[in-house]
């Protein structure tokens, strides 16, 4: 017998990510190939904007998804939330050359209060959210304190785009294959002090940090390479990064959803006030998933290169915190 459809909102959803994430959603890339969606879709109430979706919408339609079960346009997030499984929080401002992503918090905190508010009166009491607009863990924040009747842990934030990418800079430096590496993990902030770690990732149970051998490549190039991909990308496209974002979206909700058979992913989550961090920062962790729950990996020995580098990106979430308080 068939699977009854999920219903996923994407936001910002005629965006350069949304047009990279509609498609292999609909295609069941992010939930399994049994598994039918209806896509809740939300742009702002413009005319232009919505137009936009609508041109989306006629190619969704033009791919003919068997797993596309229906699909709607909105421009309220009462609306588009009603009922919604799973809800990608994609629409807002992104930053443009020379910014950094903590200026965002500005212009784009707000629309994590009102989305925040609508997911807590409308949306399945399980709706599982995934904050991508930047600054993302904040807005993740923002948007879990604005629904206090939905479960904290519902809320996470998108540090799999700084997992990814960490991923591919250790398999070039070791000379492995991605697929065989297991183990790694990004903590903190989706920013430059996010603190990517490889101390006890392992390729076929070998130690990679062994196989790599040079602290200085770790915090001299590794480090600043993965935290300032972001702006590299930005400097050279002109636009900020939007298939591997959408690549990283479909990763951690799929993770989320399907589970990880016991292999750790990094997802960034409220503290429970594992490792120090204070309950409810949002938080990346290294985190394993089953049965649609994800559950942070204890007991890891912090050393202390890596507390400082941790005391740094939580430094710099509670300013941000700090900042937000007028919103929450
Ligand atoms: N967390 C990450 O790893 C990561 C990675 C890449 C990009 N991002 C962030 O994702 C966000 C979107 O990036 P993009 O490149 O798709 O931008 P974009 O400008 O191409 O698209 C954003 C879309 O959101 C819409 N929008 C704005 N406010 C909205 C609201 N209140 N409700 C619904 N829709 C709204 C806009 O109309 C626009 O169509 C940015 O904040 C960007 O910085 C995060
Ligand atoms: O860096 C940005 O502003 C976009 C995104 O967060 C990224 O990491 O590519």
């Amino acid at each position: 017998m068939s699977k009854k459809p999920v219903r996923v909102a994407v936001t910002g959803a005629a965006g350069q990510i949304g047009y990279a994430l509609l498609f292999r959603i609909a295609s069941g890339e992010m939930l399994g190939k049994d598994q039918p969606v209806i896509l809740q879709l939300l742009e702002i109430p413009d005319e232009k904007a919505q137009k936009a979706l609508k041109g989306v919408m006629m190619e969704l339609d033009d791919c003919a998804f068997p797993l596309l079960a229906g699909m709607e346009a909105h421009s309220d997030p009462m609306t588009a939330f009603k009922d919604t499984d799973y809800a990608l929080l994609v629409g807002s401002r992104p930053r443009g050359p020379g910014m950094e992503r903590a200026e965002l918090l500005a212009v784009n905190g707000a629309i994590f209060t009102a989305q925040g508010k609508a997911l807590d009166k409308v949306a399945s009491r399980n709706v599982k959210v995934l904050v991508v607009g930047n600054p993302a863990n904040t807005n993740a924040y923002i948007a879990m304190k604005s629904a206090p009747s939905l479960p904290r842990e519902n809320f996470t934030a998108m540090l799999r785009l700084d997992h990814n990418r960490a991923l591919s800079q250790v398999a070039a430096k070791a000379k492995v294959a991605v697929a065989d590496i297991e183990k790694l993990t990004v903590w903190g902030n989706h920013s430059p002090t996010m603190y990517a770690d490889y101390r006890f990732a392992t390729v076929g149970g070998k130690a990679v940090k062994d196989l790599i051998n040079d602290q200085a490549w770790n915090a001299d190039v590794f480090l600043p390479t993965v935290g300032k991909r972001g702006a590299a990308i930005i400097e050279a496209r002109g636009l900020s990064s939007a298939a591997s974002a959408a690549n990283a979206a479909i990763d951690h909700m799929r993770d989320w959803a399907l589970g990880t058979n016991g292999k750790w992913v990094t997802m960034g989550v409220p503290s429970n006030g594992d490792y120090g961090i204070p309950k409810d920062v949002m938080f990346g962790f290294p985190v394993t998933t089953a049965n649609g729950k994800y559950e942070i990996v204890k007991g890891l020995e912090i050393d202390a290169f890596s507390q400082d580098r941790i005391n740094k990106t939580l430094k710099e979430l509670q300013d941000e915190q700090a900042g937000v308080a007028h919103l929450v």
